[in-house]
């Protein structure tokens, strides 16, 4: 896995422990408002009790009212992994004294080495300050106020839905440009690249989605309801122009996009290389057929297999189109009925993408 990957779903992981409407978030919430300060440890590993010191064993639920009271004291608050259990209070952490940290209070020097030295999650709650700073081994992230990534969320919404009736547009485009068999690499690599930058809209959406736990809701629905088949067009439209003899899936071939620099989406010669076109091609001029899965799937009720041996069968979506209703018979899967129904069906989406395309 690469290691942005890994930092993604470790950030999303502690997002969602510390999200609204957890146990632990009201218990913070409790404990910022009280302006007590707060230093928790989630977990209590053999490192993590190798370096506590003092302090009373605790062992009762972990409530928002527990926390609360418990940081009343000074030290640390000790809970268990699965974030149920309170097990330890006024402890002081003895962290080794030689980690460097960038912070400047004793407190937070505290909270940044036990979670360098011990890999586990140290909230650390200013008394001061009126911050929440999460850290695990090296990594450190101050929570945002809730109305603060709201609005985030919402902008990035709306940038998402200019984005994306754009995409709808240039699709539509594009499918008219593929019944006249005029499509080149240079249309396919930009609406390729307007997907790439709309699925990046929706991922940094989603990080909000998960820092604003329940009251994300709104968002969350908001956000499936728009691009709730981006994913699966974006791979359908891969699968119908990636080289043909290139040995990977679409999804790979995704996943390379997904790695790409902003700069490099731009460039359409290095969104060819990644779906298995020569370096030298001419993506102006490279005129490219489609295998037609984007548009076999428009057509309602088509199963899968039978989608998978029209394409196997006629190899491209010009041979589909110009098949007669026998052609078609001869595919496994289609009968004389189904037959009809793919004729009169392209017959349908072909006609309506010419009403629609506005070039
Ligand atoms: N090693 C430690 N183990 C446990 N608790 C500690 C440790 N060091 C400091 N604390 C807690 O931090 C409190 C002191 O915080 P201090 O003001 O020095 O830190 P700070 O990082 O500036 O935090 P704040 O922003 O809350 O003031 C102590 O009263 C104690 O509760």
């Amino acid at each position: 896995m690469k290691e942005d990957t890994k930092r993604e779903i470790t950030i999303n992981k502690i997002l969602r422990m510390v999200a609204p409407g957890t146990v632990l978030r009201d218990g913070i919430e409790n404990i910022l408002r009280a302006k007590t300060g707060g230093l928790i440890v989630i977990g209590a590993s053999e490192k993590v009790l190798s370096i506590m010191d003092g302090g009373f064993s605790i062992q009762c639920e972990l409530t928002p009212s527990h926390l609360y009271e418990l940081a009343k004291m000074d030290g640390a608050i000790i809970v268990s992994e699965d974030v149920k259990r309170v097990l330890f209070a006024n402890t002081n952490l003895n962290p080794d004294h030689t980690i460097p940290t960038s912070e400047t209070g004793t407190r937070h020097r505290t909270a940044e080495r036990v979670a360098r030295e011990t890999g586990q999650l140290v909230v650390c709650i200013s008394q001061r300050r009126n911050v929440i700073t999460l850290y695990q081994g090296l990594f450190k992230y101050v929570l945002r106020d809730i109305s603060v990534i709201l609005t985030k969320a919402n902008q990035a919404m709306q940038t998402l839905e200019k984005y994306k009736t754009v995409l709808d547009q240039e699709l539509t485009n594009l499918s008219a440009l593929e019944f006249e068999e005029a499509v080149t690499l240079d249309e396919v690599t930009t609406v390729l690249q307007r997907f790439e930058t709309v699925l990046r809209i929706k991922a940094e959406i989603r990080r909000h989605i998960t820092e604003l736990g329940s009251e994300g809701r709104l968002v969350s629905m908001q956000l499936d309801e728009l691009v709730a088949t981006v994913d699966e067009q974006a791979y359908l439209l891969v699968k119908d122009y990636m080289n043909h003899g290139h040995d990977v899936t679409p999804h790979h071939v995704l996943s390379l996009f997904h790695g790409m620099p902003a700069d490099d989406l731009m460039d359409g010669a290095k969104m060819a290389k990644a779906m298995g076109y020569a370096p030298s091609v001419n993506v102006l001029e490279e005129v490219v057929p489609s295998r037609g899965y984007r548009v076999l799937n428009k057509i309602s009720r088509l199963p899968q297999p039978v989608i998978e041996n029209l394409v196997e069968h006629f190899d491209i979506l010009t041979n589909i189109l110009s098949a007669n209703v026998d052609h078609l018979d001869e595919v496994e899967g289609v009968g004389a009925v189904r037959a009809r129904m793919i004729r009169d069906g392209l017959q349908r989406i072909q006609e309506q993408v010419l009403i629609d395309r506005h070039i």
